[in-house]
């Protein structure tokens, strides 16, 4: 078997836009469903969505044969974590809550193997291989995982020029809704001072050649986020999607 190609990763490196969904039921039946929607990307949830290690590894079994590429956030950049995401299949890893160029290397080294990183070997008997069936797994691997860091805090952002020196980082995600708790707003990602931080943070990580990403769970915030520049850029949570299209629709009918 041909070692699988990170197509998510070509596609940000060559500059396009991609645009994703938040995955937070924790459930493969949801991640099907959600793989079948034409979303770019899919978020496995692991930092606020009820995930272990076999639910991550059965939404990536759900998602092998959708056009939608799995990224798995991990709940904290932990290196037995990102160990065990990429042995059960992921490609693509995010990690929240990054604060320093230091942690940024110690997380482009959990995932890559020895003599550059940390990651243990243990590929034949794992899904990433195919059980052994990919036999140039281990001379492949590091070239095509992506690894994307979340910035969402001040000491995010005051350390984000030296973070994004750091090679081996293909792309920083701003989490809007802890940027803006951290600053003081509660969760209020739409003030204007934590907008003037994320506007100037999403052009300052293209403009050092890395791909910039967001959630928007509005349309407003989407839109605007569009406008800002990001490339790999969230549109909503599948969860939100089911609370809200379900009540909008016990409204509809019980205002009869
Ligand atoms: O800070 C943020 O915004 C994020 O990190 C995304 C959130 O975790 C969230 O809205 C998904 O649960």
């Amino acid at each position: 078997m041909v070692a699988p190609k990170n197509t998510f990763k070509q596609a940000l490196i060559q500059g396009q836009r991609r645009i994703g969904c938040w995955m937070s039921f924790a459930e493969p039946i949801t991640a099907e469903i959600m793989g079948t929607a034409g979303f770019d990307w899919l978020v496995i949830d692991g930092e606020h969505a009820p995930n272990d290690i076999r639910s991550i590894r059965d939404q990536l079994m759900a998602l092998e044969n959708s056009p939608s590429h799995p990224v798995v956030r991990v709940p904290v950049g932990e290196t037995w974590l990102i160990k065990m995401v990429l042995d059960a299949g992921a490609q693509t890893v995010l990690v929240p809550i990054v604060e320093s160029a230091e942690q940024a290397r110690e997380l482009v080294r959990a995932c890559r193997y020895p003599p550059d990183g940390v990651r243990g070997v243990g590929a034949m008997a794992s899904r990433a291989t195919m059980y052994g069936a990919v036999d140039d797994y281990i001379q492949t691997a590091d070239q095509e995982i992506c690894l994307l860091l979340q910035v969402e805090n001040r000491a995010g952002i005051a350390a984000l020029d030296e973070i994004l020196q750091v090679d081996g980082v293909d792309g920083v995600f701003i989490g809007p809704a802890d940027l803006s708790t951290d600053m003081g707003f509660q969760g209020n990602s739409a003030a204007p001072e934590v907008r003037e931080v994320i506007s100037d943070a999403l052009n300052r990580i293209k403009a050092a050649g890395k791909a910039p990403g967001i959630l928007g769970t509005n349309d407003d915030a989407t839109q605007t986020y569009l406008e800002m520049g990001a490339q790999f850029l969230a549109v909503g949570i599948d969860v939100m999607l089911l609370t809200q299209a379900s009540r909008a629709l016990a409204a509809q009918w019980k205002a009869k």
